[in-house]
């Protein structure tokens, strides 16, 4: 199925099918009073309504702390970073055992990913963690993430599961990054200290005016407050994702979403996908070198017919790694498209225009059978 988020107004409504929820402590933890099961089967079972109409599901879950202060019976939260380490340690065998219960009930399978920023600067690991997140869609089991508390320190911390939420939006290049939380979207002012505040039904992500509109966390579960959702809007924006920040305790939340009912607070991207990812690799990434295509090649790459296998590529030309971003040259030296590159400058030399079934015997083992894949590549001439 494609599931249209923002439907309500045809001009904003997002036709998707990848989606991203991330679920706070206070949510999942029934305000720090511990893993909340009732809110588990209703998201599992709403998700796995989703996937059995096609949609993809990635679930980004805070609450390893909160959960972990409860069970070593720790009443307030330490201010130490190995004390909180040792908590999510604790805390997050709670959470993944309640979602095994939860997904099980629904017949679903899902699978636990801890990361770290380092996971996701890491061009190769980048690339490692998307093919895994990839497969595990692929074969519709749910990927459960959050940070991995244990081994971060304070500086490389993402600091906040919204933050975290965004970049696995740009990673697994989401239609839609989802925030559940305990209110039922954003206000002009936290709705806990003024009671007037008016709700905002939609807006642009990266509207500089949000981010003023936004206060600290109201609980002393949840970390980040809205502050760091409207920021996880605003990253997600730039691979082209809209955002919802919408309450978790809402019934049938994430289906009525997909089904184009409006629901929370719809924060639409102000660029399409493709706009997007040119933009993030023009911006972001410096290109290491080139690998150079057949004819035949350059005509597919052109016509955006898939991905670009080593049987169509004549050789490399610079030094660069697994997870650069070289430029694909046509015979003529024109560049064709650019992308994130599966093997090294070495190994492309050794695989050039090879079937990708001799990957393998050839190079002793096989990454990916592409050399660039087309999720990964964008077409500029
Ligand atoms: N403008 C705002 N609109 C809505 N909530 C806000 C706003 N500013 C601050 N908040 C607070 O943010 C809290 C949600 O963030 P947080 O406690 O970090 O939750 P989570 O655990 O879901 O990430 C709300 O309970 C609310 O008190
Ligand atoms: N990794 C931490 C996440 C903390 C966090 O970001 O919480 P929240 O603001 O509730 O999303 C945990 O699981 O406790």
């Amino acid at each position: 199925m494609t599931a249209h988020i923002g439907q309500h107004n045809s001009s904003k409504a997002l036709n998707g099918k990848r989606l991203v929820i991330k679920v706070g402590s206070s949510l999942v933890t029934n305000g720090g009073q511990g893993v909340h099961m009732a809110s588990i089967h209703a998201w599992a079972s709403q998700i796995a309504t989703l996937t059995a109409q096609g949609c993809e599901v990635v679930l980004v879950s805070s609450g390893a702390i909160a959960e972990g202060l409860k069970r070593l019976g720790w009443a307030k939260r330490p201010k130490e970073i190995n004390e909180l380490q040792a908590a999510a340690a604790v805390g997050q065998m709670g959470l993944v055992h309640a979602y095994e219960i939860g997904f099980a009930a629904h017949g679903m399978t899902c699978a636990q990913v801890l990361l770290t920023h380092a996971d996701l600067a890491d061009r190769e690991r980048y690339l490692n963690a998307r093919s895994t997140l990839t497969t595990l869609m692929h074969h519709k089991v749910v990927p459960i993430i959050n940070e991995n508390d244990t081994v971060v320190t304070d500086e490389i911390r993402f600091g906040d599961n919204d933050t975290l939420g965004a970049l696995v939006t740009n990673l697994v290049e989401a239609d839609a990054l989802v925030i559940l939380t305990d209110q039922v979207g954003l206000f002009d002012s936290d709705p806990r200290k003024n009671p007037n505040a008016r709700f905002i039904h939609e807006d642009t992500a990266g509207n500089p005016e949000l981010e003023k509109m936004a206060g600290g966390a109201g609980s002393s579960v949840g970390t980040g407050g809205m502050i760091t959702k409207i920021l996880a809007a605003k990253r997600a924006a730039r691979s082209g994702a809209a955002t919802v920040i919408a309450s978790g305790r809402e019934p049938d939340v994430l289906v009525r979403l997909m089904q184009g009912e409006s629901v929370g607070t719809f924060l639409k991207a102000p660029m399409g996908r493709l706009a997007a990812r040119k933009q993030w690799m023009a911006d972001h990434l410096k290109m290491k070198g080139a690998v150079l295509l057949d004819a035949g090649a350059a005509v597919a790459l052109r016509a955006k017919k898939g991905s670009l296998l080593p049987i169509g590529v004549t050789g490399a030309q610079g030094q660069f790694q697994r997870g650069d971003v070289v430029a694909c040259l046509s015979p003529e030296g024109e560049e064709v498209a650019r992308g994130l590159v599966n093997y090294s400058a070495a190994e492309v030399n050794k695989i050039a225009k090879q079937p990708t079934s001799a990957i393998e015997s050839i190079l002793g083992y096989l990454d990916e059978p592409e050399l660039i894949h087309r999720d990964n590549m964008v077409v500029l001439s």
